[in-house]
């Protein structure tokens, strides 16, 4: 199994109003290429932030320390930022170009490594680009993506994010195909006529209804659950090797919900990607990933297979997320176990 990136003794603390509110305390965790990998935990565990890392995003208020090393033979960009037209309403992005890269790790070359401070140190955060602040349900609130164009000359190719809140990641007075379309034109270099038929083929793999008028159709034409289709349209337009799904489902109902996991599980397997999927909802990651990471307080506290985890869980904290989850909905974590046939 190839490794993906490599994540050792990241540690990020934020400062809000004159304190600092640890977010991860010393994780350490390896993907897997080609995996599905899910991140759990209650509110406030730290799942975003670790999501937000990996991008690349943490916001410039951020102290971060340890590393986040990247071992991906192809890699095709220095940074691996989301594209413009599917972040949430991020300021601007926290990593300076000259002070902290993901870069590509071709044999013979040492692989590369976003390397932060040490805790309690500078991070390799640039305070030049801003802050993430203000944070709604799917990021900030101040919507920037000119600034983000500007800070991520070849971003989102390489990974794909997709947030809890579609309508706060896709810019309401554009058309859904020319947020997508941008994408493939941005970091394809393909025409804006091929970035368009890409966009419409797009349309039809995330299967929203009628493509043709769907690429003329503006965000709110469209129900919850359809631009979340577009959102995931767009992220994947630039063909990136990792889809992070942050709380993607989680403002859905449970029967869109469940379409929209399917989805992301075909797309991730025609594609090839390998999938990071942040949630709160042990059974839905059950569900989906290969590999489940249980994170309590900034601390990553259970990490395994997606069996033995649901099985024979070994720390207290995870045995009472599936304890909550059992006495709603037995069946599909039991069958995930092997346990129902
Ligand atoms: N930009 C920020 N500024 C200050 N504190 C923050 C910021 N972002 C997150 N935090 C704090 O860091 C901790 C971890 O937050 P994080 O969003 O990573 O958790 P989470 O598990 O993703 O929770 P949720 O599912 O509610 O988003 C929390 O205490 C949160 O309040």
């Amino acid at each position: 199994m190839t490794a993906l990136l490599s994540i050792r003794d990241l540690t990020v603390t934020y400062r809000h109003d004159g304190r600092e509110v640890a977010a991860l305390n010393h994780v350490s965790l390896d993907v897997t290429a080609g995996e599905r990998f899910a991140i759990i935990g209650e509110s406030g565990s730290g799942k975003s932030t670790l999501a937000l890392a990996i991008a690349g995003l943490l916001p410039g208020s951020s102290k971060v320390g340890g590393s986040i090393e990247w071992k991906l033979p192809n890699l095709r960009s220095p940074h691996a930022f989301a594209p413009p037209s599917v972040l949430p309403s991020l300021p601007k992005l926290g990593i300076s170009p000259t002070r902290g890269e993901i870069g590509s790790s071709v044999a013979g070359t040492p692989p590369a490594a976003l390397e932060f401070g040490e805790s309690g140190n500078d991070s390799a955060i640039s305070p030049q680009v801003g802050e993430m602040s203000g944070r709604t349900e799917g990021g900030a609130t101040d919507r920037q993506p000119a600034s983000l164009r500007d800070h991520t000359p070849l971003g989102g190719r390489d990974i794909g994010f997709v947030f809890q809140d579609p309508s706060a990641s896709l810019d309401p007075v554009m058309a859904v195909g020319e947020q997508i379309a941008e994408v493939a034109h941005t970091h394809l270099g393909l025409t804006w006529s091929q970035s368009y038929a890409k966009a419409k083929a797009l349309l039809e793999r995330v299967r929203l209804p009628d493509p043709d008028a769907a690429l003329r159709a503006y965000p709110h034409q469209l129900s919850g659950g359809q631009k979340q289709r577009v959102a995931i349209a767009a992220a994947i337009a630039a063909g990136p090797k990792l889809l992070i799904a942050d709380e993607a489902t989680s403002a859905l109902d449970t029967i869109v919900q469940a379409e929209i996991v399917a989805l992301i599980r075909q797309l991730v397997a025609e594609d090839g990607m390998t999938l990071l999927f942040v949630s709160h909802d042990i059974a839905l990651a059950a569900d989906l990933a290969e590999r489940i990471a249980v994170f309590q307080h900034g601390e990553l506290v259970e990490f395994g297979a997606t069996a033995q985890i649901v099985a024979s869980p070994r720390h207290a904290y995870t045995r009472a997320l599936l304890d909550a989850h059992l006495g709603l909905d037995a069946e599909p974590l039991l069958r995930q176990a092997g346990a129902l046939r």
